[in-house]
């Protein structure tokens, strides 16, 4: 085959604040890139940082519509770069976690190669009013739903909680987290609760992530979630005994009980995907006139963003990846299912192994990731709310000692948004350390969004840049152990990987490799977009398996697929060899290990300071 007629994968991210594309050849070597920002691009929806915000109650929500605009633009931003789509063999990606797309019984037969001219856009022929029981996708940085997730943590401990658990523990044992605001079933309660009419219209839920595989099908036939992102829903049942379906205790709480709705409820969720090898079909017809796409050209289910990111690396026992993008997430492989409501854990995105060891993803996930920095960068004095004043002002500033006497020896805790680790904590807050050790909350703000800076309230000083990184990795440091591989436990991290906007700032990424004391790695191909290039091996992995059903060849292990594709025709440089970014800085690296403890302290009075008001 010439390099002009070999077969190429395409791989979208659906994230936060952008729908990101990557283009592989079938040695998984990024060729091209494209990526459609939602708040700049597409302005006419009104998004700040891909979202909306509703004033009345603080919900947060996305257009539909902006997605699917998002895709016409994606394609034709390929189109300019003149890539050859007829060489495209498959294509899978993934979205933002947790989103909900509810969409009516007309979607089937609109979005559908009889009915999509492929004259016109997509985004022209997709009627809101008709299609979308909503025309809101739910976003993860929601937190209107802490009602509905107590009530599905009792539903759920009531049916199958174990004496000395929580209902916390239990909604954990059973779906692999325990219930949060952002997650798709909470959401869906709201949705019943709040809004019955929208409810009765609803024929399909689907995740983003599944919306977009539907779309890329448009075949009048829905698809059903890919199992590793439907773990983010709180419906999924991951425990042994519960044999990976939907939980019947807790669709029923989702609709308050109703047997009959239950069952409609678990009809308009569809069927998980639970093998990831699985193609999801061909791509539409109407992406075959308008782009040129092959009629064979697979589709293989989307994913989670960070489930695709897992993918994107081949990941050793002590190895982990930090995502910098809009959240901030640290996520492990492991074979052990021991879920605690502090992390989550969903099957691992590349499913079990080839001998059949069931395989797991572990994950932190932040609120107060890029955007928190960004609310800091610009609040510098001086500062010209850009990433290099920024930088400048992390590096001008000396590291706090333990037992240093200097003023500016204090910790900053910095949550503009509702945080999720640690849970339900808001505003910004200092606390300093005296000589003997003492910790005192000095200055806090907070509560609401816009009391996060009243007038004459905070002091901001450049010192500010380095706290918050300082304070984001060291929450990551305090808690990757509970996540890490026992035998990993003692000797610390063996590689940290780095994906997510913020992974391309050296000086961000330097700081991170000392805090964690271990080395920083960037994917083999430098690319910052891990989970659109995740997405993208997978549509390749896709697309060998299914060849080899039908040739009756050796189908290969995702990990195993991927290393050989890349060492093969790289000159052996194999995926996990992507190059190091930082090495910690061992003096630094002892001083922030000697930190933890008071800060942990020191994080402890936040959070205490927060429960009280
Ligand atoms: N040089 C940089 N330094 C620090 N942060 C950066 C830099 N470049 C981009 N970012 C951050 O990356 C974020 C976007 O990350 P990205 O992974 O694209 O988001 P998502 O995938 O969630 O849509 C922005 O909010 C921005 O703050
Ligand atoms: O809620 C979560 C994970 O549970 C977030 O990580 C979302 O999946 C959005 O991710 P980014 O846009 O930050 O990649």
């Amino acid at each position: 085959m010439t390099a002009e007629t070999s077969p190429l994968y395409l791989g979208l991210d659906c994230s936060t604040q952008a729908l990101k594309a990557v283009l592989t050849t079938s040695s998984l070597h990024v060729i091209s890139e494209y990526r459609v920002d939602f708040s700049k691009d597409l302005p006419h929806y009104g998004t700040k940082s891909g979202v909306l915000v509703d004033e009345t109650d603080g919900s947060i929500m996305a257009p539909v519509k902006m997605y699917v605009e998002a895709m016409d633009r994606v394609m034709d931003g390929l189109k300019s770069q003149n890539v050859d789509f007829s060489r495209i063999k498959a294509v899978s990606g993934a979205a933002a976690q947790h989103s909900i797309i509810l969409l009516t019984s007309e979607f089937t037969s609109s979005i559908s190669s009889a009915n999509l001219e492929a004259s016109q856009p997509l985004a022209a022929q997709f009627n809101v009013d008709s299609l979308l029981a909503s025309p809101y996708a739910t976003n993860w940085q929601d937190s209107t739903t802490g009602k509905q997730c107590r009530e599905m943590e009792e539903a759920v401990h009531a049916a199958h909680g174990q004496q000395g658990d929580s209902p916390a523990m239990t909604m954990a044992k059973v779906t692999g987290s325990s219930a949060h605001e952002r997650f798709s079933g909470p959401q869906a309660k709201k949705v019943f609760q709040n809004a019955q009419p929208t409810w009765q219209r609803t024929a399909h839920i689907c995740l983003l992530s599944s919306f977009l595989t539907t779309l890329l099908c448009a075949d009048g036939k829905v698809r059903g979630p890919d199992e590793s992102d439907a773990s983010g829903m709180n419906l999924w049942d991951l425990s042994e005994s519960g044999g990976r379906q939907w939980n019947e205790a807790l669709l029923r709480s989702v609709v308050g009980g109703d047997e009959g709705e239950a069952k409609r409820l678990r009809e308009m969720l569809g069927p998980v995907e639970q093998d990831p090898r699985v193609s999801a079909g061909t791509i539409g017809d109407w992406f075959q006139k308008r782009y040129g796409f092959p009629a064979d050209c697979q589709v293989a289910y989307l994913t989670g963003d960070n489930p695709a990111t897992l993918l994107s690396f081949a990941l050793e026992s002590g190895d982990a990846i930090v995502s910098l993008g809009t959240s901030d997430t640290v996520l492990l492989a492991t074979e052990r299912y021991q879920p605690h409501p502090n992390y989550h854990v969903f099957p691992h995105p590349a499913g079990d192994d080839i001998a059949g060891t069931k395989r797991y993803m572990g994950m932190l996930c932040y609120k107060n990731g890029s955007l928190a920095r960004e609310y800091i960068r610009d609040k510098l004095p001086g500062g010209q709310s850009s990433w290099e004043s920024f930088n400048e002002a992390v590096t001008t500033q000396s590291i706090p000692r333990p037992g240093q006497q200097d003023d500016d020896f204090t910790f900053g805790f910095y949550y503009p948004k509702h945080e999720i680790i640690p849970r339900g904590v808001q505003g910004l807050f200092r606390v300093k350390q005296d000589a003997k050790g003492n910790l005192t909350l000095t200055e806090a703000t907070g509560g609401k969004e816009g009391d996060l800076d009243p007038a004459g309230g905070i002091t901001w000083s450049t010192a500010d840049a380095r706290r918050i990184l300082e304070s984001q990795f060291l929450s990551f440091k305090s808690r990757i152990q509970q996540l890490l591989p026992e035998d990993a436990r003692t000797q610390g991290l063996k590689r940290i990987y780095v994906a997510g906007g913020a992974s391309a700032n050296p000086v961000i990424v330097q700081l991170l490799s000392t805090i964690l004391n271990g080395p920083v790695y960037t994917t083999s191909d430098g690319t910052a977009q891990g989970c659109a290039v995740g997405g993208a091996y997978r549509a390749a992995w896709s697309w060998h398996c299914l060849q080899a059903k039908k040739t009756g060849a050796k189908e290969l292990d995702f990990a195993h697929f991927v290393n050989e594709m890349t060492s093969h025709q790289r000159d052996g440089v194999a995926l996990s060899g992507g190059g190091v970014l930082a090495q910690p800085d061992e003096e630094q690296a002892k001083v922030y290990q000697e930190l933890l403890p008071s800060w942990q302290k020191a994080e402890q009075m936040v959070i205490e300071r927060c429960r009280s008001t």
